[in-house]
């Protein structure tokens, strides 16, 4: 390397260097400072490297005949862990050298020398950074040393001596909390995984598949072409996306006896999704039953659809009764999923045959055996559907209420079979007697009652896989065939709900569900485990994410307040260097090296701010600055604060 073609300053840098650039911005005061490290360093021998891949840098100028050692478990070199003479207690934890002449046959950067990629464990847990046991730097003002025509640059703060105690103090603290990293899936989510396929340091596919797919149907907006008569805006709510065909025809009756539509809306002002359910052509006689409706709102519960809020509406050009509710994207009626006709998945309801048909009654129940049996649902899932519905039945009792409601249509299913009932006060409001009969209590008693009926009629349907058989001349059959396929205990629910003769109360299911409360309790805490691991996993991814935008705002800025070389001096050139030495490092015959442990290591360590310190190589490889990560997080913070408070408004000064 021909050094004659640099002009050196006094301080020994070489004036066309961004270094010189850089130091001129930020060595301002003039330092003075004590450090141990003396001529004899630059006569140091460099150790082998770990790293048996043999890489070199773009510019053989630079190429070393020796590297600098690093640790096993670290990406970047530890120069103090290098030189156990240069221990950081006495130096501070990072200086700038800049190159002038190459002291010994070489050193080396790791801007251009890709490191071996930091150990992963089995447990497929983030790369350890090395751990902190110093008091992270806050200071990059520099102090200057020539030493053979090498010019080294050293941090100048108080701060930066370390004593024993502090570092025995830092250590303390250091404890748990002093960085943060993936620490790999838990030993008792693993087992869990296995069964779900090969884990990985972001979100599960099923789980971000399910969440896509929500997301898209939460965002979903209907072609104005196909919905000409969708009004604008109703009440507080737009965007309105029809979730079922519009009725046109005023004989079709939704299950509450009037013309009913879904509906997806947003919320003017909050910007949330709600469903819509409106009723079509309805007028409010009298307000007594927005008592009920104020009960409603008030319920909240994991298996129930909340009530949000009621009103009259012309919007639709109608006078039209509108309960809105949260939405659910993804769902689908309990109806749809277990009791499709055959034209959706080819499924024929036994007990749906032409009772004309000339065929024995016998042949005909042997028949819807068989097919039950060929179709019939999981026990198990049967049972979960039970928990969940007495679960909310349960709450909506409690409170006063009752659901009126409970139909294979009005329960919707969502991912992970979970079910929440859909429909709640409508019929308080719309068969308005509760609020108008003298006995209101006592109705309330009688629609639980109904309830309860209601159950158990869906149990038996579930349990037959058909609507029909809850119809009175099919129901001894029905009992029948679930009596041979299912368990007793099921059995006697079934009985227990459909006889009238008692008073039933959803407290007494309890007894017959009995130990299943717990399988149903272990599979919601297991799948939490599973859940908080993606969580956690994308805790750190975020605390990533984060760090990224602060270097990306920061990183290229082409201006900032009139300064066309913010980005390119000071803090900031540390942070592009930084940058380059994370994502921009090469190999020997100059092919990308991408490694996504060093990468995260890297970040993660910077993000801590931990004493270890890093070489980067100025582009114009003029220039080596050793740094920590204290600093460079010091600069990161400092620089992102700058584009921050700059990017406020301000007021008009008049
Ligand atoms: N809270 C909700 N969030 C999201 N989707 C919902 C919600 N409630 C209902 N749906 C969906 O809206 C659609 C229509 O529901 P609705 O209750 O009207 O069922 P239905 O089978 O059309 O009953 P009916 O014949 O009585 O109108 C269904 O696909 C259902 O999954």
């Amino acid at each position: 390397m021909d050094h004659s073609m640099y002009v050196f300053a006094s301080n020994g840098v070489p004036q066309e260097s961004k270094l010189a650039t850089y130091m001129n911005r930020q060595n301002t005061s003039t330092p003075v400072a004590t450090n141990t490290i003396t001529q004899s360093f630059a006569k140091v021998t460099l150790g082998s490297p770990v790293n048996s891949k043999k890489v070199t840098p773009q510019s053989p100028e630079f190429v070393p005949s020796a590297r600098i050692n690093t640790t096993n478990s670290s990406a970047s070199p530890n120069f103090f862990n290098s030189f156990p003479g240069l221990s950081g207690t006495t130096t501070g934890p990072g200086y700038q050298r800049t190159v002038a002449e190459s002291p010994h046959s070489g050193t080396i950067s790791p801007h251009l020398t890709p490191q071996p990629s930091p150990p992963l464990t089995a447990n497929n847990c983030s790369p350890i950074p090395h751990v902190p046991i110093e008091k992270p730097a806050v200071t990059v003002a520099a102090y200057q040393e020539n030493v053979g025509g090498t010019t080294y640059f050293y941090p100048t703060s108080a701060e930066n001596s370390v004593t024993t105690n502090d570092t025995l103090s830092s250590v303390n603290s250091s404890v748990g909390s002093s960085y943060q990293v993936y620490p790999g899936t838990p030993s008792h989510v693993t087992a869990l995984k296995s069964k779900t396929g090969s884990s990985s340091f972001f979100i599960a596919e099923d789980t971000r598949m399910d969440i896509l797919n929500r997301n898209a149907l939460t965002l979903l907006q209907p072609d104005p072409g196909q919905f000409p008569d969708l009004p604008q805006d109703v009440d507080n709510y737009h965007e309105l996306c029809p979730l079922e065909p519009i009725p046109t025809n005023s004989l079709q009756k939704a299950l509450i006896g009037y013309q009913a539509s879904m509906y997806k809306a947003t919320h003017i002002k909050t910007g949330t999704r709600h469903c819509l359910r409106r009723i079509h052509g309805f007028r409010l006689q009298n307000t007594k039953c927005m008592t009920y409706v104020d009960m409603w709102k008030k319920l909240i519960h994991s298996n129930i659809v909340q009530l949000k809020e009621v009103f009259t509406t012309k919007a639709f050009g109608d006078n039209s009764m509108v309960f809105v509710y949260d939405f659910h994207p993804g769902s689908e009626t309990l109806l749809t999923k277990h009791f499709a006709s055959d034209s959706m998945n080819g499924y024929v309801d036994p007990f749906a045959t032409d009772p004309s048909a000339p065929r024995p009654y016998s042949h005909h129940k042997n028949s819807i055996l068989r097919h039950q049996q060929n179709n019939k649902l999981p026990e198990a899932l049967i049972w979960n559907y039970i928990i969940q519905l007495t679960s909310a039945l349960r709450i909506i009792h409690v409170a006063g209420l009752a659901c009126r409601s409970l139909d294979p249509t009005k329960i919707i299913i969502t991912v992970g079979n979970r079910l929440r009932l859909s429909c709640l006060g409508v019929m308080d409001v719309i068969i308005n007697d509760t609020s108008t009969a003298s006995n209101p209590v006592g109705l309330i008693q009688h629609y639980q009652q109904e309830d309860l009926t209601s159950l158990g009629k869906l149990v038996l349907a579930l349990a037959c896989k058909s609507t029909m058989a809850v119809q009175r001349e099919n129901i001894s059959t029905a009992v029948e065939v679930v009596t041979r396929t299912y368990t007793t205990d099921l059995r006697n629910l079934i009985m227990y709900l459909l006889s009238p003769q008692q008073r039933r109360s959803v407290t007494d299911l309890m007894p017959m569900i009995g130990a299943r409360f717990y399988t149903q309790l272990d599979s919601v805490q297991t799948r939490t485990d599973v859940l908080e691991n993606e969580v956690s996993k994308e805790m750190e991814n975020g605390r990533l994410f984060r760090l990224l935008v602060k270097l990306g705002s920061i990183n290229e800025r082409p201006e900032f307040n009139m300064d066309g070389t913010w980005s390119e001096t000071g803090d900031r050139y540390m942070l592009k260097l930084f940058r380059d030495y994370v994502f921009h490092q090469v190999t020997e015959d100059g092919r990308p090296w991408l490694d996504m442990a060093h990468v995260v290591q890297c970040l993660n360590k910077l993000d801590t701010g931990v004493p270890e310190k890093v070489c980067l190589m100025s582009r114009d490889e003029q220039s080596i600055l050793v740094v920590s990560y204290a600093e460079l997080k010091h600069c990161l913070e400092q620089s992102y604060d700058e584009v921050l408070n700059a990017s406020a408004p301000t007021d008009n000064v008049t």
